[in-house]
């Protein structure tokens, strides 16, 4: 039989700090049943990574959320890629694969490592400043929607309306409810943004409508591929940059030890996205009565995958717990695995390698002052504000 645990991953006490109930899960066993929710919980490095890659009997196509799409309707139209599952799924990845890759934003790496020179300059003119805003939202709002091409006008409904979806991804509880009367006007702005008017003639936005003019999607199609980079390409970058800088803030030695080898900066910021998981959790399907652990998953149910566990797992890494940059952080599933493994992560690591290099060759030490304070989300670990001082040589 399966183990049950009373733990509510979504209340206050697991947001503010998941670790005990991380660990708590692990060691219940590899498949747990929630009694609050009626879903079955993974923990494990194992167990998620199989889940993860087994889309045929871990469904997408029902919601990635506690939600469950066969019954329940969507609060706005599923996502082509998070939230389909093949073969649905495989044009708009192809799409996206192309105009993400690595390859492609090649043309982008000297703006934004300039754009991040800039940024740090006028930063380190206040040494002692709170990181959230001026650098791990700054940077990320300064780069992306200009390269996806989103006009300037409105800008500030980028954060809050992803912030929502993925508060959307979890029960109905006060993080969702409280920010429903905002939603209509941040789900309008967004969508209002994906039109092919709407955004610049050499961004990712008009290379997805110009994809559909050759006919690998839809016109039709072209909308909701552009909504998802606006969903998925802010929030997770300024979580995962904060996560980065916190990391180094926390551990000084890391910090000195990436600036005497700077070819690390890349890894620091996978390691960082492995301690931290800025995204913690999804969710999945099973299509089948599926057996995995040794327990019987029945067709239908919700099965919940922590990220943040998994890349924590003593089974699979030495001293999870630790921030180290000797480490191999690959395999971690910070970014998913399989199918749908993140197709914006080179934007991501781009992001992160420009912001970390401009501050390597700036900053002697980021010295944490005053309280951190969280960002309660259903999905993200996020910080609300971290102060710091930014100590030049
Ligand atoms: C630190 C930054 C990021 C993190 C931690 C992150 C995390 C993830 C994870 C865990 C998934 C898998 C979801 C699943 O398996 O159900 C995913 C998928 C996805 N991500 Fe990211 N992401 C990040 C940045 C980005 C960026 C910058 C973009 C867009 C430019 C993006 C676009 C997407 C899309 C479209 C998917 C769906 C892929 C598919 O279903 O085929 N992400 N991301
Ligand atoms: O396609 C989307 O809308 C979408 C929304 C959120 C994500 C999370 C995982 C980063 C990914 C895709």
């Amino acid at each position: 039989t399966v183990p049950t645990s009373d733990h509510d991953p979504f209340g206050p006490d697991a947001l503010e700090d998941p670790t005990r109930m991380h660990a708590q899960l692990r060691e219940a066993g590899p498949v747990v049943l929630l009694a609050r929710y009626g879903v079955y919980a993974m923990a494990r490095y194992e167990q998620v990574h199989a889940a993860l890659v087994d889309w045929q009997d871990f469904q997408s196509g029902a919601g990635v959320g506690l939600s469950n799409f066969r019954y329940e309707k969507p609060w706005r139209p599923p996502s082509l890629l998070l939230e389909a599952d093949p073969p649905r799924h495989d044009a708009p990845r192809r799409v996206l694969s192309g105009i993400l890759g690595p390859r492609a934003l090649r043309r982008l790496r000297d703006r934004w490592f300039a754009e991040a020179e800039a940024l740090v300059e006028e930063v380190l003119s206040t040494p002692e400043l709170d990181v959230v805003p001026a650098l791990a939202e700054a940077f990320p709002l300064r780069v992306f929607p200009d390269a996806v091409g989103v006009g300037e006008e409105g800008r500030e409904n980028l954060l809050p309306y992803g912030n929502f979806v993925f508060n959307a991804f979890g029960p109905p509880n006060s993080l969702v409810t409280e920010a429903m009367p905002d939603m209509p006007r941040w789900s309008e702005w967004v969508n209002a943004q994906c039109a092919r008017e709407a955004l610049s003639g050499d961004g990712f936005g008009a290379a997805i409508w110009a994809a559909a003019d050759r006919g690998e999607i839809t016109h039709d199609q072209a909308p909701l591929v552009v909504r998802s980079l606006l969903t998925a390409g802010v929030d997770t970058t300024v979580h995962g940059i904060a996560a980065m800088l916190y990391a180094f803030a926390t551990h000084p030695q890391q910090w000195r030890r990436v600036r005497e080898r700077p070819q690390l900066v890349r890894a620091a910021f996978d390691e960082a996205v492995r301690w931290q998981s800025p995204v913690q959790t999804f969710f999945r399907t099973a299509t089948t009565d599926t057996t995995i652990g040794g327990a019987v998953i029945p067709e239908g149910s919700k099965i919940l995958m922590f990220l943040g566990a998994a890349n924590r797992d003593p089974r699979h890494w030495t001293d999870p717990d630790t921030f180290d940059l000797e480490r191999d952080p690959s395999g971690h599933v910070g970014f998913g695995m399989g199918l749908h493994q993140c197709v914006g992560q080179h934007v991501a690591r781009l992001e992160a390698e420009a912001l970390l290099t401009a501050l390597v060759r700036r900053v002697e030490r980021l010295e944490l002052v005053g309280s951190p304070l969280r960002h309660h989300n259903n999905t993200l670990r996020a910080w609300a504000r971290l102060p710091m001082r930014l100590h030049t040589q």
